[in-house]
């Protein structure tokens, strides 16, 4: 039955100047999402954008499913838009209504409020005056029912503009944040732990587009672990709808730095100097994509090795632009739920070894210096090392919506 999805959006509102750039790079990532879809054309008005819908259920899941995760969206809502004549508003609002009832299937007295909003002043009737009409209507037309203008259980809402009246009772939420690629563009040292995909839907959250870098120890770590990450990136493609789309993903094959640190280091620096590797590599590869940040999934504390030395140590004077730690100031718990809420958390507790937890020490330096860390490193031809593991590279692009399937979908409607 609805013919319009409506859009609000929150941060990019206040965006002063440059608030057309946001709302056009906000329509360019919902058209993206929904290329394949045959959607109308996505209109944008008075702060608000709509798209129009079909009227199938099977589209409005969909378009749901999609919509909800592009960011920059505070809320959505499926809205019947008709003519704004007094009758048929009456009809149409009682049948949304109804619709509503059908779908929460009441046990008890329900209690519900009309909440109409006149921005057409041309229209007869103003918005008092057409909250008590519609109330009044439903009164008639559906039985146990009951007022409640403070906490309805439905609140029904009618908003008469020029173009016509629409009429919906839900709000559902999306992620809010700014659309992808209006900040610019980071590589995100991406593992196949909990931790690093929910540092890249931070930051793709704030607008940032992101390329994955994994650092893969094949056959010390199997493909399996690999697919662990390839999976990762799949869910991570839903959010990461773009200028470009889907996500890509760079594989750095990591094995012979990894028995050069073996063969040459300090065991306990071994996790050090691995890490410094990796954001010099990081660093190289965001230089190569045109990217300004390197994001990582690090925190602080969480674990013996994540202290501000051991930071210090792994990226001074190995990245020179800014390293972006989303996580920092979140607890473990709230990680996890977060992963949850994204979809990463049941792929990254999948019990594959990865290149980290095959090389560590017995008893690894939690406080390293960088001066340590340096001479460590100065046992190895570093620019080679890095150079060969360059040319064995590898790039994957994961399409957001190629492989779903109806049991993925998050909305029922
Ligand atoms: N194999 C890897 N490939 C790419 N980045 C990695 C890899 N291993 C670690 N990192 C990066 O280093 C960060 C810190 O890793 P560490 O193992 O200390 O922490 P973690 O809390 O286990 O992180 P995660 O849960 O993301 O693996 C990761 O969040 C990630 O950004």
């Amino acid at each position: 039955m609805y013919n319009y999805l409506l859009i609000r959006y929150g941060e990019i509102g206040l965006k002063g100047k440059n608030r057309s750039y946001f709302e056009k790079s906000l329509v360019k990532n919902m058209q993206s999402a929904l290329k394949d879809l045959e959607i109308g054309k996505i209109k944008s008005t008075q702060g608000r954008m709509y798209i129009p819908l079909s009227g199938s259920s099977d589209e409005l899941t969909r378009v749901l499913d999609r919509v909800t995760r592009v960011f920059g969206i505070e809320t959505v809502s499926p809205a019947v838009k008709v003519e704004s004549d007094l009758e048929v508003i009456k009809k149409t609002a009682l049948q949304v209504f109804k619709n509503h009832m059908d779908s929460i299937s009441p046990q008890n007295q329900v209690s519900f409020k009309v909440d109409c909003r006149r921005a057409d002043k041309l229209f007869s009737k103003n918005s008092m005056e057409m909250n008590q009409i519609l109330g009044a209507h439903i009164l008639d037309h559906v039985p146990g029912l009951k007022v409640d203008v403070k906490q309805p259980q439905i609140l029904l809402q009618v908003e008469i503009r020029e173009d016509g009246t629409y009429i919906f009772t839900e709000k559902i939420p999306g992620h809010g944040g700014l659309p992808i690629g209006t900040t610019g563009k980071g590589v995100l040292m991406l593992s196949g732990g909990i931790d690093s995909p929910v540092a890249g839907w931070l930051a793709m959250k704030r607008g940032i587009q992101v390329v994955g870098l994994h650092f893969h120890s094949y056959p010390f770590t199997s493909q399996r672990a690999l697919k662990k990450v390839e999976d990762i990136s799949q869910v991570l493609s839903r959010y990461g709808t773009g200028p470009t789309g889907g996500f890509k993903l760079i594989t750095n094959h990591f094995t012979d730095i990894q028995k050069a640190i073996q063969n040459y280091c300090s065991e306990s620096m071994w996790v050090t100097v691995m890490r410094r590797f990796m954001f010099y590599i990081a660093n190289r590869m965001a230089q190569k994509e045109q990217a300004m940040t390197v994001v990582t999934g690090e925190n602080v504390g969480q674990v013996a090795s994540q202290t501000l030395e051991s930071m210090h140590a792994v990226s001074q004077d190995v990245v020179n632009l800014p390293i972006l730690r989303p996580l920092a100031g979140l607890d473990k718990k709230e990680i996890m739920s977060k992963a949850e809420t994204i979809g990463t958390y049941d792929i990254s507790i999948r019990p594959y070894e990865d290149c980290c937890t095959l090389f560590l020490p017995k008893n690894p330096k939690t406080r390293p210096s960088l001066e340590q860390t340096k001479r460590e490193i100065s046992k190895l031809n570093f620019e080679e090392l890095v150079e060969e593991s360059l040319e064995k590279t590898e790039i994957k692009y994961f399409e957001p919506y190629q492989d779903i399937t109806e049991e993925e979908l998050t909305f029922d409607v």
